[in-house]
C-alpha cells in the first residue's frame, strides 16, 4: 500500500528578507511516511518546527531541499513543484487543515463556515448543511449562534467552529494543529473521537497534540521533529 504522505529529506531554512537576510534553519533532511488509518504526533521542544512542518505538509510552506509527496486519489502530488491549481486541487478533495485559530471572515454564518469545504468538494447543499449541523451539535455550539458570524464567539467556540470545517468532509489527509488547546474536557472527548473515526475510515492524519491525554488517545506513534544541527550539514 502506497503511503498517504511520504516526505523525504525535508529541509526547510526560512530567510528574513526584511531582517537583512537573516537565515533561520529550521530542520534538516527529515523522513515521513504516513500511510491509511494511522494518526502520527509530531513532538519536540517548542521551536524545533512542528508547525512549519505541518504547513509544509499543506503546502504553505515550500521545501528548502527534499520533497512532499501525498497521494492525491490514483495521483501522487509533489507539493513543492505543484502548480497552484493543483495544490488548490489538493487542498479542495485531500488534505483538510484545522489550524489552532479559526480564520473568520465577517458577515459568513457559523454553518456556512462549516458547510463550505463540503460545498466547495461537490458536495449537494443540503447534504453539506446536514453534515455542519451535526458537526455543530456534536461539538456543542448552541443552535442560536449557527446563524451568526463567528467573530465575536469565545476562543473555544471558535476553535470548535474550525474543528468541525476540517471534518466537514470525509478527508483523506487530515493535519491537526493543537485542535483541543483552548477546550474543555468534554469538548476535547468529542474532538478525540473524531479523530477515532477518521481514523477507522481510512484518513491519515498527522497532529501537534501538546494534550497528553488526546495523543495517548489517538496517536499510534510519535515523529521526533528534530531541529537543524550545524554538524549535520
Ligand atoms: N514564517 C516564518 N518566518 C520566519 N521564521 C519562522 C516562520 N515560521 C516559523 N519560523 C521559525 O521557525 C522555528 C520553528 O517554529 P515552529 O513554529 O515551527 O516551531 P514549533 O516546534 O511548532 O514551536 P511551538 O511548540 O513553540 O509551537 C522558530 O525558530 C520560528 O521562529
Amino acid at each position: 500500500m502506497a503511503p498517504m504522505i511520504s516526505v523525504s529529506a525535508l529541509s526547510k531554512e526560512f530567510t528574513l528578507h526584511t531582517q537583512g537576510g537573516a537565515r533561520i534553519p529550521v530542520f534538516d533532511r527529515l523522513d515521513l511516511e504516513v500511510m491509511a488509518g494511522e494518526c502520527v504526533c509530531l513532538h519536540g521542544p517548542s521551536g524545533t518546527g512542528k508547525s512549519t512542518l505541518l504547513r509544509s505538509l499543506y503546502a504553505n510552506y515550500k521545501p528548502s531541499s527534499g520533497h512532499v509527496r501525498v497521494l492525491h486519489g490514483k495521483d501522487i502530488v509533489e507539493l513543492g513543484s505543484a502548480e497552484p491549481w493543483q495544490i488548490i486541487e489538493v487542498r479542495r478533495r485531500t488534505v483538510g487543515y484545522v489550524s489552532q485559530f479559526l480564520r473568520v471572515i465577517p458577515r459568513v454564518p457559523a454553518l456556512e463556515v462549516v458547510a463550505e469545504p463540503a460545498r466547495l468538494a461537490g458536495v449537494p447543499e443540503a447534504e453539506a448543511q446536514n453534515r455542519a449541523r451535526t458537526l455543530l451539535k456534536r461539538l456543542n455550539i448552541p443552535e442560536r449562534l449557527w446563524s451568526l458570524a463567528p467573530t465575536t464567539f469565545s476562543g473555544g467556540e471558535q476553535q470548535r467552529v474550525n474543528v468541525a470545517r476540517g471534518f466537514a468532509l470525509d478527508y483523506p489527509i487530515l493535519l491537526l494543529d493543537e485542535p483541543t488547546a483552548s477546550l474543555d474536557a468534554a469538548n476535547r472527548q468529542v474532538v478525540v473521537e473524531l479523530i477515532k473515526e477518521a481514523k477507522a475510515r481510512g484518513a491519515a492524519i498527522v497532529g501537534i497534540f501538546h494534550d497528553m491525554e488526546v495523543r495517548e488517545a489517538v496517536a499510534d506513534r510519535l515523529f521526533e521533529v528534530t531541529a537543524y544541527r550545524r554538524d549535520a550539514a
